[in-house]
């Protein structure tokens, strides 16, 4: 249902609109390139690619900005608003919030030199969210591999689709209550003097100033998109729990040893597994809406 071509006729210029939108973002900050791809994510995880995670609280709305795996760390919607008030002034009422953040992704990714792809379009707007779905259905730090590969499987995505999305660990930053767990915990899967090192900028006590403290998801180049991730993680220096599980023994090993070999499997799955993620459960037709504003369905 979804088309590469939906507004070739009715916005020939939101494409270009969008793509300096975020260039400009990504060129004041590089890691919003991360936030972005993680946004993409985390709404089609949650009711599909509705952009349902772009709506506040209201009185018929519980915001999914709220959730767990989104509250205080899910980032990136200034600039989505941005870039739909661009796109707002040259065709007002045309392009949906949901092909918005379909499009910073894929712009985000590029950006940071990650892969490229044709962005499937005709993506609408839901006029609710779902705070209780974003805290059932995200994967969490703490998940081990069967579980993660069956969050994935029960959105229609499989067990390297899962690998190679986590992929994007590549680019972005944590925060410490995500990671100190794993790095005071003295366990087998971690190198040494990698814990050592974070935990140096992450203090094993907690509190509010202390769990906020970032450090880079991916150790050895953090600001760009490439395979060190997979490499890191044969080290054992993945930073999350869920980053390690995927090379620990077990069925996944073998997907993390290809792509810490062959970057370009990486970046050609990547962009595969991207787009198979932006068809989740999208509202077409006359489902759903074209918000004016993404905060607030209409
Ligand atoms: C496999 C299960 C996954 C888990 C458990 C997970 C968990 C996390 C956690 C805990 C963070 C740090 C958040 C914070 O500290 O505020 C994070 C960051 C990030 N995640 Fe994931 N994630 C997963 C999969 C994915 C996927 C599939 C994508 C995108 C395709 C993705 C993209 C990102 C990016 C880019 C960041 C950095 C964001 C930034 O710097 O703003 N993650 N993830
Ligand atoms: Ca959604
Ligand atoms: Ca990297």
């Amino acid at each position: 249902q979804l088309s590469s071509t939906f507004y070739d006729g009715t916005c020939p210029n939101a494409l270009s609109t969008i793509r300096t939108a975020i260039r400009t973002a990504v060129s004041k900050e590089r890691r919003m390139a991360a936030s972005l791809i993680r946004l993409h994510f985390h709404d089609c995880f949650v009711q599909g690619c509705d952009a349902s995670i772009l709506l506040d609280d209201s009185s018929t709305i519980e915001s999914e900005k709220s959730a767990l795996p989104n509250v205080n760390s899910v980032r990136g919607f200034e600039v989505i608003d941005k870039a739909k008030s661009e796109v707002e002034k040259v065709c007002p009422g045309v392009v949906s919030c949901a092909d918005i953040v379909a499009i910073a992704a894929r712009d985000a990714s590029f950006a940071v030199g990650g892969p490229s792809w044709t962005v499937k379009l005709g993506r609408r707007d839901s006029t609710t969210a779902s705070k209780s779905l974003a805290n059932t259905d995200l994967p969490l730090f703490t998940d081990d591999l069967n579980t993660l590969i069956s969050r994935f499987t029960n959105k229609g995505l499989t067990a390297r689709d899962m690998v190679t999305l986590s992929g994007a660990h590549t680019i972005g930053q944590a925060q410490c209550f995500t990671f100190r767990g794993r790095i005071y915990n003295n366990a087998s899967d971690i190198d040494a003097g990698f814990a050592r090192t974070r935990q140096r900028g992450c203090p094993s006590l907690s509190t509010t100033a202390n769990n906020q403290k970032l450090a880079a998801l991916d150790l050895v180049t953090p600001n760009s998109f490439d395979n060190n991730y997979f490499k890191n993680l044969i080290q054992k220096k993945g930073l999350l729990q869920s980053d390690q599980v995927l090379f620990s023994g077990g069925s996944t090993d073998s997907i993390v040893s290809e792509y810490s070999k062959n970057p370009t499997t990486f970046k050609s799955d990547f962009a595969a597994a991207m787009i198979k993620m932006g068809d989740i459960a999208p509202l077409t037709g006359s489902a759903g809406i074209i918000r004016s504003i993404c905060s607030a369905a209409n």
